[in-house]
């Protein structure tokens, strides 16, 4: 058997530090979230709401046009670039610190292209969050990760058995650890357990509630990802700490709602993550 470690309270402090009095939006890390097909808009939007809400210093969405007005109504802190405009969006995409693609992308050619591009422009140092329908995409066409980007997966089962080729029944910390290492990247397995493989270690979230089981709630836990990586320079500890928060967040709401909003969690972050910050 392998040793699966518990995520607890105590990766809070470890990673949440209080902000030096001397920085800048800058040095909060600029992010960039694709995705939102004119059917899925609101995933992108909860992503982004996520990253800005996690304290990520600059937030830029490149989604379908026909969301750009609700994503400024929800979020004016987040820049807007029209999918449609990749020379707009491409010089955004490689000065960025984090790339979050897949919430609401949607499976079409204009979003495998899309894929497709920013796989081809991704360079070392930065951090590529893969999520929902980017995962669906990379299964159904074999696509291989880059290699220069620290990549983050963040599958559900389902997803996961696409990717990995393991059936959820058999998607045992064993057998999902030697793909984790075979793909070379963070995998975030989402269940009402959530595990995390990264470094050769497994690790098993604490916290996490039925009540979070509603749609938007992963893109929600993608933009956290981004926003948290975005800031925190220990990136598989920032992982653990965006996964945990999600779930404290939403098992302290849960004591009083039948059902999380996913927005809900977002707009807990500020002053979660003031709580639980390291002096
Ligand atoms: N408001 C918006 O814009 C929203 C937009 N969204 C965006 O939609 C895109 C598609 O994402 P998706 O997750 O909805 O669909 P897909 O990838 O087909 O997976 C579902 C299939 O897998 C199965 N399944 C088995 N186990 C499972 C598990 N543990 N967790 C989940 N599913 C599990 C499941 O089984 P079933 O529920 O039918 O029993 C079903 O057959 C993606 O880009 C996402 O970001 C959503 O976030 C919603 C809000
Ligand atoms: N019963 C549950 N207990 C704890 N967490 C849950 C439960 N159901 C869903 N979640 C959480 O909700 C999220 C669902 O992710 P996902 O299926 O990708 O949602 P979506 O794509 O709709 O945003 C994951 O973080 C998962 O851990
Ligand atoms: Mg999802």
């Amino acid at each position: 058997m392998v040793e699966v470690k518990k995520i607890t309270k105590s990766i809070l402090k470890d990673v949440i530090r209080k902000r030096p009095a001397d920085s800048f939006k800058g040095t909060y890390g600029k992010i960039v979230l694709i995705g939102g097909s004119q059917n899925f808009g609101g995933a992108i939007i909860m992503a982004s709401l996520a990253a800005v809400y996690s304290g990520a210093g600059l937030v830029t969405t490149v989604t379908d046009p026909s969301n750009q007005a609700s994503l400024h109504d929800w979020l004016p802190e987040a820049m807007f670039v029209d999918w449609n405009k990749f020379d707009q969006a491409e010089p955004i995409i490689k000065a960025a610190d984090v790339i979050v693609i897949g919430p609401g992308l949607g499976t079409d050619n204009h979003a495998f292209d899309m894929l497709t591009k920013v796989f081809e422009i991704v360079s070392k140092g930065q951090k590529l969050v893969i999520d929902g329908s980017a995962l669906t995409l990379v299964a159904a066409n074999n696509m291989k990760l880059p290699t220069d980007s620290l990549n983050i997966l963040t599958p559900h089962q389902m997803e996961w058995q696409r990717v990995s080729g393991i059936k959820i029944a058999d998607q045992s910390p064993e057998n999902n650890q030697a793909v984790a290492k075979q793909l070379n990247a963070i995998v975030v397995v989402k269940s009402h357990r959530t595990q995390v493989y990264a470094n050769d270690t497994i690790y098993e979230n604490t916290g996490g509630t039925p009540a979070q089981a509603t749609g938007g709630m992963g893109d929600t836990l993608a933009g956290m990802v981004g926003g948290f990586t975005a800031q925190f320079k220990d990136t598989p500890k920032a992982v653990l700490a965006a996964v945990y928060s999600h779930s404290a967040i939403a098992d302290k709401l849960a004591e009083k709602q039948y059902v999380v909003m996913p927005h809900q969690i977002s707009e807990s972050l500020p002053k979660f993550m003031h709580k639980n910050q390291a002096e």
